[in-house]
């Protein structure tokens, strides 16, 4: 299996964003991916009171990206859009997945919100406008299973642990807007921690650069084997990584080095 992580800037024209991930997952198809992850809130990064109208699964977003994946006959983690939520003030920060024909495949809401107050670096309070999801979702990519989660979540181990245990995943997908000042120290690290404790391979799909009002993201988007090596990473720029997954070394790895077998619950 081939996969492909996008790496993108989202700013404040939606048309625009859009427009980019096509770019990127075209080039990705044309990469002979069979799968291609963006990034979280691909269509739109930046000031509150600019955001897109909430929408269902079945809406713009959705539509958009489903034509995509049947256009190109590749599977689409189409990263994360503002779905309609439980109340007025809150919306759900939901991926979506999308099969080579342009069905929905699976779409999973992030659980863990980012509510951080790191004084003259990061002041985020998630909570405020978007509700939590509360179910973990794994979802069947031409036979593999690809365990799903959100930026943030990226810090919550037992959520990745449920993946690979009870949904058996084998690749775990992170769409992520992450912080320049969190990712310095943080993101590599996290991610090669989850694809090693889990023996899973991880793609990791980030925004990169400046947007509005005063956040940085880390970007450093890139695929990760369950060694924990990393196979593909991209610069600090618009585009795509690309690898090839073998799924026999994973099995390989989980026969030589049977970590997950040899847990005491
Ligand atoms: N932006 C996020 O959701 C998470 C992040 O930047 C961090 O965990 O740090």
């Amino acid at each position: 299996m081939r996969v492909a992580v996008c790496q993108l800037n989202a700013r404040e024209d939606r048309s625009a964003n859009l427009a980019m991930a096509r770019d990127l997952l075209t080039r990705a198809a044309d990469a002979g991916a069979d799968l291609a992850v963006l990034p979280e809130y691909t269509d739109y990064l930046g000031p509150a009171s600019g955001a897109p109208k909430p929408e269902p699964v079945d809406g713009e977003y959705g539509t958009f990206f489903a034509d995509v994946a049947r256009e190109l006959g590749i599977w689409v983690h189409a990263g994360s859009f503002h779905e309609t939520g439980p109340d007025a003030d809150h919306i759900y920060n939901t991926s979506l997945v999308f099969n080579r024909s342009g069905e929905l495949a699976a779409a999973y809401r992030k659980i863990h919100l980012y509510d951080v107050e790191i004084p003259g670096k990061v002041s985020f309070h998630e909570s405020r406008t978007v509700a939590p999801g509360d179910t973990p979702v794994v979802v069947d990519i031409d036979g593999v299973p690809l365990g799903l989660s959100i930026c943030y979540d990226l810090r919550f181990p037992e959520l990745y642990r449920r993946l690979a245990d009870d949904g058996a995943a084998k690749l775990l997908v992170v769409p992520a807007a992450f912080m320049a000042h969190t990712g310095r120290d943080h993101w590599e690290i996290l991610l090669r921690a989850r694809a090693i404790e889990n023996q899973c391979y991880v793609l990791a799909a980030g925004q990169i650069g400046n947007h509005e009002p005063a956040r940085t993201c880390f970007g450093r988007s890139m695929i990760i084997d369950p060694w924990g090596t990393v196979l593909a990473q991209a610069p600090d720029t618009t585009t795509i990584a690309v690898a090839d997954l073998d799924l026999d070394r994973l099995e390989t790895i989980r026969l030589e080095l049977p970590s997950l077998a040899n847990r005491r619950i």
